[in-house]
């Protein structure tokens, strides 16, 4: 695209020199370190580095046009001065990238938790039903099954742009994403084309960010009010499919003007699961739609995972799939790694690690476990540094009271003192309770699994799949599976 035809898409600019040659834009970038000649960079004043700042170093890389918000100097090159960049980055990369999201059917999640486990799910029924699927999310860019790494949940909006067009050019027709509060906030999402847009739930996480939970819902309620205004006489238009056991869910049927597919358990929702029944290695319930009922036996765990399954089969029914043709998905559906991951051994310990870094989803993990095991449940559990000093103590005090030996240990420090996090815990152990602290995980782990006896659950809590640990500015190579079966092998001999 050339860099004239590109700026157009910008109602309100000024161009300084007034002409320029132009030229055919190679990339459009927000970050320096992925500037080529001939790139166009924009200019964003981010929390840490302001990109004004870095216009010299764009230029000295080969970018050809800057776009910003401040003056700048750039010599001959040309600059496009605008109100605020963050919005424009939005409008070029949309063009740029040429809208792809209109091209596809586009599932967007949000809620504390609940959305990877939701996105994964949406993926694998579309497949099924014979689609070419992305996914995109807090593990990783999904095209197919090609697999690209991410920085953040939700990447900022040029990356988006850039995967969403890759993902037309390689025949995907259904993305499942999910979608953060921050990115929300941050604009990340500012002009997706969302046709579904799913709430799982919202409770405490991310008050460092929003710093109040009115704050916090908020900002998930601008993914249901950013979905399509019109009515579409040629489609199945746009739906918002809310939880409406969770008080936010039903709060958000007024901020939008989509039609609305409501799942729960607890209220009379349109899709709603009764009789459930939580084993070791499933859950059986009836799933109800309308006057319609079938009879569920699913692989996952947990009333939550109960949540999942109904965000996940109406997303696809919303889209117009078979109900018995997404059920079969349901129930084959073998779970997501690091979300309730159980790894059994012939100790008969078993090691379940899990993604629960809140105090809701540690609150879930143990009260599942609690249903289901024979005997006592060990709990290891840290909190992230540089996250919601807040949920320390409440999580800290869930560990205590829902299982027998709270052990607390680091998650990822980040610049955070170690010691420090914990002792942040600490302050939520109830009266009376003692509890073991490990600043190291390894340490941590092997505790408590050498301690377990057969029939006991040893749960890992907060890291899920992730396959590091970020110490001070350090990110070391750390996988919770790989301790806790390195554990239980050396259990195993010894035994
Ligand atoms: C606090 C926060 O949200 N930060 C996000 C923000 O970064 P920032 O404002 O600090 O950016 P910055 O580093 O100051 O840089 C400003 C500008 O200079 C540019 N730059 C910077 C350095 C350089 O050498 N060259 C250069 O051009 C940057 O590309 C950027 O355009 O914008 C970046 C680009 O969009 C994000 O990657 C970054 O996420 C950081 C890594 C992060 O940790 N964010 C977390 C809090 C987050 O967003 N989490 C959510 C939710 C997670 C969940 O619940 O699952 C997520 O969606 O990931
Ligand atoms: N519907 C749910 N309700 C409450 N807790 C849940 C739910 N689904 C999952 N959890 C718990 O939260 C943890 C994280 O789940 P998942 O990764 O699916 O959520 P997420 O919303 O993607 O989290 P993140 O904000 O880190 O991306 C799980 O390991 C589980 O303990
Ligand atoms: N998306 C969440 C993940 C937290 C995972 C936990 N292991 C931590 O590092 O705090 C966040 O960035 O806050
Ligand atoms: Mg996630």
């Amino acid at each position: 695209m050339q860099a004239s035809k590109l700026i157009n898409s910008l109602k309100f600019k000024q161009v300084v020199p007034g002409s320029y040659e132009d030229f055919r834009v190679s990339l459009l970038t927000q970050d320096t370190r992925e500037i080529i000649d001939n790139s166009v960079f924009i200019a964003i004043k981010g929390a840490v580095v302001d990109g004004h700042t870095l216009v010299k170093t764009a230029l000295k890389k080969g970018a050809k046009m800057i776009i910003a918000q401040e003056q700048v100097e750039t010599g001959s090159i040309p600059v496009v001065y605008v109100q605020d960049t963050k919005r424009a980055m939005a409008v070029l990369s949309s063009y740029f990238y040429a809208g792809s999201s209109q091209a596809l059917r586009v599932v967007g999640v949000t809620g504390t938790n609940g959305k990877t486990t939701v996105t994964h799910i949406v993926e694998a029924i579309f497949r099924a039903h014979g689609e070419k699927t992305g996914l995109i999310g807090t593990m990783y860019r999904k095209i197919g099954d090609e697999i690209l790494k991410t920085k953040n949940t939700t990447p900022d909006i040029i990356t988006l742009q850039r995967t969403l067009n890759k993902m037309v050019e390689r025949g995907v027709s259904t993305v499942s994403m999910e979608v953060s509060s921050i990115a929300l906030i941050q604009g990340r999402v500012w002009g997706i084309d969302f046709d579904v847009a799913v709430f799982t739930n919202l409770t405490r996480d991310h008050l460092d960010y929003h710093k109040t939970m009115a704050n916090y819902a908020h900002a998930k309620s601008l993914l249901f009010s950013q979905l399509g205004n019109s009515y579409a006489h040629n489609s199945d238009g746009k739906i918002a499919v809310l939880n409406i056991d969770d008080p936010i869910g039903r709060q958000l049927e007024h901020d939008t003007a989509a039609q609305i597919l409501t799942y729960g358990i607890k209220q009379a929702a349109m899709i709603r699961a009764t009789n459930i029944e939580i084993h070791s290695q499933g859950t059986d319930f009836d799933l109800q739609l309308f006057e319609q009922k079938w009879h569920l036996r699913v692989k996952m765990v947990g009333l939550f995972n109960v949540y999942n399954i109904l965000a996940a089969f109406a997303a696809a029914y919303a889209s117009g799939l078979e109900p018995s043709a997404i059920i079969q998905t349901l129930e084959a559906f073998p779970g997501v790694k690091g979300r309730l991951q159980l790894i059994s051994s012939p100790t008969k310990v078993a090691a379940i690690v899990d993604y629960s870094h809140t105090p809701d989803g540690l609150l879930n993990a143990l009260e599942t476990i609690n249903d289901f095991v024979k005997g006592k449940v060990f709990c290891v559990v840290g909190c992230g540094g540089d996250r919601d000093h807040g949920k320390r103590p409440k999580m800290a005090q869930i560990a205590c009271n829902y299982s027998d030996y709270p052990i607390f240990t680091s998650d990822n420090p980040r610049s955070e003192e170690p010691q420090a996090i914990i002792n942040d815990m600490l302050q939520g152990v109830p009266q009376g309770r003692t509890v073991a602290t490990f600043v190291n995980r390894k340490e941590a782990i092997q505790a408590a699994i050498n301690q377990a006896c057969p029939g006991d659950i040893v749960l890992i809590a907060g890291k899920g799949h992730e396959d590091y640990q970020i110490i001070g500015a350090h990110k070391y190579h750390f996988d919770d599976v790989e301790e806790a079966q390195a554990a239980l092998k050396i259990k195993e001999q010894e035994s």
